[in-house]
């Protein structure tokens, strides 16, 4: 049995990635081991800021008493809290569930045993403007479901070549789903429908951040 360092926990509609739009539990994890220019939860990382300890039991019981079935892991980084494995296939015993784990590109995520739909990975690949683009775990996109993603979060249109760029590469055309994000308020909405038309992106889906838009680029616990 683990402890996990958590730093908020919420119930909010997902704003990003495939289950967008619909309810879901959040699980948002203490410390990141990237640092990137736009994060918007650098606070998940502050030094000052003081996770809550959680077992893997408490994470468990909190995610069944709030009712809600789509559980999303995030941070900070969840895939550096040690025991990760363990929180995992406890939540998915529970076939109820569909977990979704939020990670930032640079973990391993070989690791993990999949045989089923109910776990789901959505893996940025950080551009360029993030800085940490030296970060990513190339080797990520062999391990790869059809249900996964691979999101680009993008600050400007150099950002989003880089992004076709490694579509491309890697042919991740068609392997899972593709996902380009707007670092929130950087990029013009219309330049990244031209971009994407320009380039015939048939196979990626823009998402913006629905919670933002609908509680502010500034709100916490949503
Ligand atoms: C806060 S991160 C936590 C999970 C993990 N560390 C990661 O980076 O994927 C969750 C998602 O928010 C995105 N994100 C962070 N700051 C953002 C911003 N200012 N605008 C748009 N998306 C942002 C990240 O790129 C990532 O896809
Ligand atoms: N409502 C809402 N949906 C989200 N989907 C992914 C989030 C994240 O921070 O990883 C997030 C978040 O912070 N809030
Ligand atoms: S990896 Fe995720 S949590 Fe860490 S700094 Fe980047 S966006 Fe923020
Ligand atoms: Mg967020």
């Amino acid at each position: 049995m683990a402890d996990y360092n958590v730093a908020e926990t919420f119930v909010s509609i997902n704003g990003e990635g495939i289950y967008a739009g619909q309810l879901a539990v959040f699980i948002r994890f203490y410390g990141c081991n990237l640092s990137c220019s736009y994060c918007d939860t650098a606070w998940a990382k502050d030094a000052l800021v003081r996770g809550k300890t959680m077992s893997e039991l408490d994470i468990y019981e909190y995610i069944k008493e709030t009712g809600i079935k789509n559980v999303t892991l995030t941070g900070g980084e969840p895939l550096i809290q040690p025991g990760m494995g363990d929180l995992l296939s406890l939540l998915l015993l529970d076939e109820e569930l569909r977990v979704e784990v939020e990670t930032n590109g640079s973990a391993e995520l070989s690791t993990y045993q999949r045989e089923t739909n109910a776990l789901t990975f959505t893996m940025d690949y950080k551009l360029p403007g993030s800085g940490m683009e030296a970060a990513m775990r190339l080797s990520n996109f062999d391990y790869l479901k059809q249900k996964d993603t691979v999101k680009f979060v993008a600050g400007s249109i150099t950002d989003l070549r880089r992004a076709v760029e490694v579509i491309d590469r890697y042919q991740l055309s068609g392997r899972c789903h593709l996902y380009f994000s707007t670092v929130f308020g950087r990029l013009s909405l219309p330049d990244v429908v031209e971009f994407m038309k320009q380039n015939q992106l048939n196979d990626v889906t823009l998402q913006l951040q629905m919670h933002k838009i609908i509680w502010g680029s500034d709100a916490v616990g949503v």
